[in-house]
């Protein structure tokens, strides 16, 4: 019976009503029929010629419009309608109703009762506001059925192109983020970090869920009480996307979408998108497409095929883009493609680090979580000790705000020069195609001679970013350097503030890169760790070869520089390796003293 009923529904399918009714009567009737046979609800979705699009049975009291993506975003109303029925005899739409119609930008959105006399209600979005409801009933059937959708439509929308026209730039994405509950949580407000990316991502947070379990859902990835709890959630926050605080499995990615009906993004793509809007040069340009391709490969099929209508938004910008539609082999070919390119890229910079080692100026690498303060403290050291002087990136209060490494000159308080690099922010959970792609970059923090770990002592979640980054270091090959940790941000510490299990391993120094506090303890720290392989020498350079004098200025510290006849006599530091070609010049090395 209930079979022969649903055949009827599906046979609604694709069918064509009166256009300008929002419920043919007799269809309508067979919705009501299969409810009070049944006890569940029905949802026929219609579009503006017509046609039934979609058809929808429910559980008693969820309707599952939810499954729908006929949302076209910003103020534009989704061209489709959404009728449904009530077991019972309520005539009024409920709060679920209301923001189903909010967030699908239905054209409208209407209830019968599946109980005689079969009275229902309208509800549409009002031309007065953002997310303004107005409501209708309750109607009489055939009055419902009547309903004039078309002119409520016509309002609308004339209101909103005025407001679109005035509206500047393009609406945030509404994200809503689920994880899993920590057991070893600090302070910190859950899903904290994620919320971070999200919005330095361009999103604006709407809420957060988080469930405590051992391990995710293989499936789902929350437990399937809390999907339902989430997916009304979503609704009444009015989310347009779902961020998990994990790498998802493309099947569980795939399942949400569909449970959800809003597109899901995991912490990696979230991470990925931040790369891809913040590369500038070529290499990082490369290694972000790299890591994308990586990320896509296994996802090929299927991703988005759903959602693809909505166009861009996180997890979609960046070079990887364009190549999400094409197949496989495509991707494996680019992918090689790009990895001779880096490869390439990578054979220039190891030719500069030789040039660089060659001029032997110690390198000194910067490490650290993101937003731990290592380029504001590198832009303080620049400004303070460059001996050239020169502008420097100033830190920003985002994630990832560094992506390509800058390496900078200062002069220690020993006059010895040093390079002092600037690198990109390590953070947990990081993209293992990431760290593969960034190879190139993170050569360099292994070819430093002395790495600044440089942490936020303010964070609540500072040990653990400690940890985090340690790990990193140790899988890129970097865990045995010599590393001089530098507790960063004191000036927002509490007196006595500083969380007693941040206790670092030797050696260390606590400073403010924002207030220059204890930064010149660091410099003398640092002169104290690097080996000291520099030499006095005291060098004849003859007049006409003024090009040395310049060479001995950019290579060594000159202390001494008298005029004489047959040239300059200059009495400089240099590094060691220079002192044997130098003394092949005749030049000699005086006693070090
Ligand atoms: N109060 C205070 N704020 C600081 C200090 N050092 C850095 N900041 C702020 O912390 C934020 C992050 O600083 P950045 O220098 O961009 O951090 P980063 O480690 O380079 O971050 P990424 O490049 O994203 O990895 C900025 O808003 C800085 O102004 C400090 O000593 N005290
Ligand atoms: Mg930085």
């Amino acid at each position: 019976m209930a079979r022969s009923r649903l055949e009827r529904l599906t046979g609604l399918l694709e069918q064509q009503m009166d256009a300008d009714l929002l419920l043919d009567p007799e269809v309508g009737k067979e919705l009501v029929l299969f409810t009070s046979l049944t006890g569940r609800e029905v949802a026929l979705f219609v579009d503006r010629r017509g046609r039934v699009v979609d058809l929808v049975v429910g559980d008693a009291h969820t309707v599952v419009m939810m499954d729908h993506d006929i949302r076209r975003g910003t103020r534009r109303l989704a061209g489709v309608r959404c009728i449904h029925t009530h077991p019972g005899n309520s005539p009024h739409l409920s709060d679920v109703d209301l923001s189903a119609l909010r967030q699908l930008r239905l054209d409208c959105m209407a209830v019968i009762a599946a109980a005689e006399p079969h009275r229902g209600s309208a509800a549409y979005l009002s031309p007065d506001g953002e997310s303004a409801i107005e409501t209708v009933g309750p109607l009489r059937y055939e009055k419902l059925c009547a309903f004039p959708w078309r002119e409520t439509v016509r309002l609308y929308e004339k209101s909103a192109s005025s407001v679109e026209t005035t509206a500047t730039g393009a609406e945030k994405e509404r994200a809503f983020l689920i994880g899993l509950e920590e057991t070893a949580a600090g302070e910190e407000p859950p899903l904290e970090e994620l919320a971070q990316l999200a919005e330095t991502a361009g999103a604006v947070v709407v809420g957060r869920m988080t469930q405590r379990m051992e391990r995710p859902d293989r499936a789902t990835y929350l437990g399937s009480g809390k999907i339902r709890e989430l997916t009304l959630a979503l609704q009444v926050t009015r989310a347009d996307l779902l961020i998990v605080d994990e790498e998802l499995l493309p099947a569980q990615q795939r399942r949400l979408e569909s449970l959800t009906g809003i597109r899901v993004v995991d912490r990696t793509a979230v991470i990925l998108d931040i790369f891809a809007s913040r590369a500038r040069t070529r290499e990082g340009k490369l290694q972000v497409e790299l890591a994308q391709l990586q990320y896509l490969l296994p996802r090929l099929t299927g991703q988005g095929q759903a959602l693809s209508r909505l166009g861009g938004g996180i997890g979609t910008r960046g070079p990887g883009e364009t190549k999400l539609e094409t197949d496989r082999r495509h991707l494996r070919r680019r992918m090689s493609e790009l990895e001779g390119e880096l490869n390439h890229v990578r054979h220039h910079r190891e030719r500069l680090r030789h040039s660089r080692q060659r001029s032997d100026l110690p390198l000194i690498s910067m490490v650290g979580y993101t937003n731990a303060g290592k380029s504001t403290l590198s832009s303080l050291l620049v400004a303070r000790f460059a001996p050239l002087g020169g502008p420097s990136p100033a830190g920003e209060d985002k994630l990832f705000a560094t992506l390509d490494p800058t390496t900078r000159r200062i002069r220690l308080p020993g006059e010895q020069d040093v390079l002092i690099s600037d690198t990109v922010g390590f953070i947990r959970k990081l993209p293992h195609s990431l760290v593969r792609a960034f190879r190139a970059t993170l050569e360099e923090i292994v070819a430093a001679d002395l790495l600044l770990h440089v942490v936020d002592a303010s964070h609540p979640a500072a040990v653990e970013q400690m940890r985090t980054v340690e790990a990193v270091l140790a899988e890129i090959g970097a865990g045995e350097k010599p590393v001089l940790t530098v507790l960063n941000k004191i000036d927002r510490l509490q007196p006595g503030g500083m969380d007693a299990l941040l206790r670092p391993p030797d050696p260390w120094v606590a400073l403010s890169a924002h207030t220059g506090e204890g930064v010149d303890g660091l410099l003398e720290k640092i002169a104290r760790l690097l080996p000291d392989d520099r030499v006095t020498v005291d060098v004849l350079i003859p007049y006409d070869q003024g090009k040395q004098i310049d060479h001995l200025y950019r290579i060594g510290v000159v202390r001494e520089l008298t005029y004489e006849a047959e040239g300059v006599r200059i009495r400089a530091d240099v590094p060691k390796v220079y002192a044997g070609a130098l003394l092949g010049r005749q030049m000699t090395v005086p006693e070090e003293t």
